[in-house]
């Protein structure tokens, strides 16, 4: 036997996977990866293990699944035995064809003419909730270059949104699929897809990349499943999207010559006299030269939103959140917090993107995994790696709604989805004005999110903390959430940040699950609480 194929073989058994599981995924990754051992042996076997995986969950699904490929085409879903695709499907057509152990759908395509742009022909992964109608998917086109070597096959991520009942969010639900570019004219092309595994399964996780490529790192996630720890279903998005009505408007002329440093050349944070830039932060920048934040800024920071949190609320006269719970008898304000803000350079800006004033817009650098808490929160975010204090880990991305459209989408689901908590976008209402409703926004990451959609809330001394930061707009009932470190944070432990929660706000349209956050300075006082 081949000494690195031994080598993978026992690899996988000290993971308790036996030979037979491991030669067929293994025969077919070698074939995908073009011969290329190290990419399968790096990481230590991650991707053949991740293969595995995939395969056994693939397994169990399948009994359940008949998946049909594009209505109307009379072409249908093989389902391959397992270990892939089976040499005798595949051999004739070997060049068009991708394959590996993730292979989980084989496409029949009959002809070029009867798929002219070689679209993908298949979406569903999961049936449609039943008595719904099937729409055609949105589709979004991403290409993805994974990985370096020029060795390994390109590959082009689709995402299709199917939307089969728009009149229940939570029905959405996004289906990725990994398709190598076919050649050709190519009859026979392989789709790889993703499924997210349902609850029953147990299966074990261990997914290499939960952002599928869209990140600038990779995020893996572990865990175990069980019956009430099941991944969530979203749409992984490096990037803020408007859902329908907010009003948002980014463009270079709104940004003033005079609220940007067009002058600058290079790092700004270097240079002797800070730039316009720095204005809004007292003429200093936020950032040091190492891109972390300055350590004055953070703490004025975290005393603005823990320790005197009185002195810096702000209450509306006619308050956009309370209206949007009832715009005939709108309750009194409750409060908002004034906030300090970030401002980083932009694209009027001369600078460079290495300026050490552009952080959040840099995106994750932090080697970030997704994990199962294990003490009754689910999924939970921790980094790989230490974390001095005011580093940044990412930001809260999420669909952009306006509060009328948060709360007509939380009475819909009450007692269905488990909610991620939304973030309001109020951090600077004291100064807009008067707001209409469709400039009074919030984030919610319960669809369509990030990484940050896993952080749980710790009250009072969560690690993080969720800092405004203004980018692109001037207009500030836009911005951005990003959070940073509030001290320095060991590898492996728990992020979490407080998310402000009022634990006896019956009226707050998210309700406020039961806090096993742990902290001595618990809010959640109700009594039933244990951790
Ligand atoms: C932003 S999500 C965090 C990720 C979530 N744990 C998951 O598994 O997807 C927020 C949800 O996590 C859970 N959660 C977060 N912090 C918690 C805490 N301190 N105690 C109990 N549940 C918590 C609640 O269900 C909450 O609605």
């Amino acid at each position: 036997m081949n000494p690195r194929a031994a080598k993978a073989l026992s690899a996988m058994g000290k993971l308790g996977i036996s030979p037979e599981t491991v030669r067929p995924v293994l025969k077919n990754l070698f074939k995908l990866y073009n011969r290329n051992w190290e990419l399968i042996e790096d990481d230590n076997y991650r991707t053949l293990a991740d293969a595995i995986f995939e395969v056994q969950e693939e397994k169990l699904t399948a009994e359940k699944k008949e998946v049909r490929i594009n209505e109307g085409s009379g072409a249908s879903f093989k389902k391959p035995p397992s270990g892939g695709v089976p040499e005798d499907q595949v051999s004739s057509t070997t060049s068009g064809v991708q394959k590996g152990s993730s292979v989980t759908r084989i496409v029949e395509s009959s002809s070029a003419s009867a798929n002219p742009t070689n679209e993908p022909r298949c979406f569903a992964t999961d049936e449609a909730p039943s008595g719904s109608k099937r729409k055609k998917p949105v589709q979004e086109n991403r290409f993805a270059d994974e990985g370096n070597s020029s060795a390994q096959p390109k590959r082009r991520a689709l995402r299709l949104v199917d939307e089969s009942d728009d009149s229940d969010e939570g029905n959405r639900r996004a289906i990725v699929l990994w398709e190598k570019q076919p050649e050709e004219n190519s009859p026979i092309f392989a789709i790889p897809t993703s499924p997210i595994p349902k609850a029953s399964e147990k299966a074990s996780y261990r997914k290499n990349d939960i952002t599928n490529g869209t990140e600038k790192v990779k995020i893996s996630l572990v865990g175990q499943t069980s019956s009430n720890e099941d991944l969530p279903r979203f749409i992984y998005s490096p990037e803020n999207t408007i859902y329908e009505s907010a009003y948002l408007h980014i463009s270079l002329a709104r940004i003033a010559d005079d609220d940007c440093c067009s002058d600058c050349i290079g790092d700004c944070v270097s240079s002797s006299i800070p730039c316009a830039c720095a204005r809004d932060t007292g003429g200093e920048f936020a950032y040091t030269q190492d891109g972390l934040l300055c350590e004055k800024f953070l703490d004025a920071c975290i005393s603005m939103k823990v320790s005197e949190e009185k002195h810096y609320k702000f209450y509306c006269q006619d308050c956009p959140f309370e209206r949007a719970k009832s715009a005939h008898m709108p309750e009194k304000c409750k409060g908002h917090l004034s906030r300090k803000f970030i401002k980083e350079c932009w694209r009027k800006c001369g600078c460079n993107m290495q300026c050490a004033n552009r952080v959040v817009q840099r995106g994750i650098t932090r080697k970030l995994q997704v994990f199962l808490t294990g003490n009754d929160k689910g999924w939970g975010l921790r980094a790989l790696e230490e974390l001095p204090k005011g580093a940044f880990v990412c930001e809260y991305i999420g669909e952009i709604l306006t509060n009328i459209e948060l709360y007509e989408r939380n009475q819909k689901n009450i007692g269905r989805d488990k909610h991620v908590y939304p973030v309001l976008l109020d951090a600077d209402w004291a100064t807009e004005g008067v707001l209409k409703d469709e400039e009074a926004l919030c984030l919610d990451a319960t669809y369509f999110g990030n990484v940050a959609r896993f952080i749980n809330h710790r009250c009072f001394d969560g690690n993080l903390l969720d800092i405004p930061v203004q980018v692109e707009t001037p207009d500030r009932h836009y911005y951005h959430v990003a959070f940073f470190t509030k001290r320095k944070v060991e590898a492996l432990e728990e992020l979490t940040w407080d998310y402000l929660i009022d634990f006896n706000d019956e009226s707050h349209p998210v309700e406020a699950f039961e806090c096993r956050c742990g902290s001595k300075y618990c809010r959640d006082v109700k009594g039933k609480r244990k951790v």
